[in-house]
């Protein structure tokens, strides 16, 4: 653990870590102290430190998941055998039997897709399952899939029955996989301690903390603040609580409409924005669906969707604050470059140096994604470069 907080750098995976450490250790001091230091219960205290405590709990939070409304969350013994695959599930949980139409499913799956064939498998505990610490299929084309079992009407009002359904032909001596979301790699390390190669839900989180940095470095503190103001006051906010606001990147490198507006906000003329702010103070208040939409030349337009307005938004200017954000918060990663990253990643062996490995695929992961960033930045700027000289064309021949 405490290898992987130094080397991901000011990711904010170590941030998490480190407050989660701080809780947990908060914990142990509330509950687990007390009970070592009472004299009639004589506990050893080298199995009961805080070392320990934080062992338990995150082999406890691997392992448990949230059942339903009516469970919560819990441990479900041979439910915690499989390993996740992201998007590629082989086998399913749901809280109430199959065919008694629910939507219980565990982890927010929907079933619809799945064709319950009368290939589907069998899963039967057994000694070689204990071999890979991860459930193997048994499988024969003539075994009775586990939702085509009979269910009695008395299963089916069963608070306590977590079914578990084969959804995919799982060849013989396979690993059967189930899917523990749809969660980016730094979630994955973080809840689970492993990420994936090619994560199509990996995303990369830019803190609102770096989008002052960058603004900072253009404008007064002044300007940074009453520009962020007005955006809050437009119902805007970045994902996260309000102590630790961020914005998201997709997998494919694109920013949320969020963060586009903030940076159009901090970047528009002076006179463009005391319009604004003035439209906004006379408004009142804004419903969130109330978009603004800036188009280049700083006039300023209220739109109805959120969407309509992002082709728009995509500035130039904007584009390029986006490249200054994807610079800043690269520099989070130190001096190795990402090929030393893919370099180190192709060296290391996922069994043996486990910590570093996944470590080395996160950042490689979201590396990858402020590439993306910079590329769709690039490309976007030069959309609206055409946009704009195409209309200049058209207004031109019109006169
Ligand atoms: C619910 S348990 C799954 C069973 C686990 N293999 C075991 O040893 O009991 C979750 C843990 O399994 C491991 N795991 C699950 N899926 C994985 C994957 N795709 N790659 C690497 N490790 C995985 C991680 O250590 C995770 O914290």
């Amino acid at each position: 653990m405490r290898w992987i907080r130094s080397y991901v750098g000011l990711s904010s995976t170590r941030q998490t870590m480190k407050e989660d450490k701080a809780l947990v250790y908060e914990d142990w001091k509330e509950c687990i102290l007390p009970l070592i230091t009472s004299a009639p219960l004589e506990l050893n205290p080298k199995f009961f430190g805080a070392e320990q405590y934080f062992a338990a709990k995150s082999l406890i939070s691997s392992r448990s998941f949230e059942i339903d409304d009516y469970h919560g969350f819990g441990m479900v013994a041979l439910a915690d055998l499989f390993n996740h695959k992201t998007g590629a599930e082989d086998v399913h949980f749901t809280s109430s039997p199959s065919h008694c139409e629910s939507d219980n499913d565990v982890d927010g799956n929907n079933n619809d897709e799945y064709d319950n064939s009368e290939d589907d498998v069998q899963l039967t505990q057994s000694s070689h399952l204990r071999r890979n610490r991860s459930l193997t299929a048994l499988v024969g084309k003539n075994f009775h899939s586990v939702s085509n079992l009979e269910c009695s009407s008395a299963l089916a009002d069963d608070p306590t029955v977590l079914e578990m359904i084969i959804v995919k032909n799982v060849k013989a001596g396979s690993e059967v996989f189930n899917t523990y979301g749809s969660l980016g790699n730094a979630a994955l390390l973080h809840r689970y301690g492993f990420t994936e190669p090619d994560n199509p839900y990996d995303i990369v989180n830019i803190d609102l903390e770096v989008v002052l940095q960058w603004s900072s470095s253009l404008f007064s503190d002044r300007h940074s603040r009453a520009r962020l103001l007005l955006w809050k006051r437009l119902n805007y906010s970045g994902c996260g609580s309000q102590n630790s606001e961020y914005f998201e990147i997709s997998s494919q490198g694109e920013p949320e409409v969020e963060l586009l507006i903030l940076l159009c906000i901090m970047l528009l003329p002076e006179e463009a924005y005391c319009k604004l702010d003035l439209t906004v103070a006379t408004a009142g208040n804004f419903s969130k669906s109330v978009s603004i939409i800036l188009s280049g030349n700083s006039s300023i337009a209220v739109g109805e969707t959120l969407e309509m307005g992002k082709n728009l938004l995509l500035t130039r200017s904007v584009c390029d604050a986006l490249l200054s954000l994807a610079d800043i918060r690269e520099s989070f990663y130190g001096s190795n470059s990402i090929e030393d990253d893919i370099k180190a990643l192709r060296r290391c062996c996922c069994n043996r140096e486990r910590k570093l490995y996944h470590s080395l695929m996160l950042r490689v992961s979201e590396r990858k994604i402020l590439e993306k960033l910079r590329t769709y930045a690039t490309a976007s700027a030069q959309s609206f470069e055409n946009a704009r000289r195409i209309s200049k064309r058209k207004k031109l021949k019109r006169t």
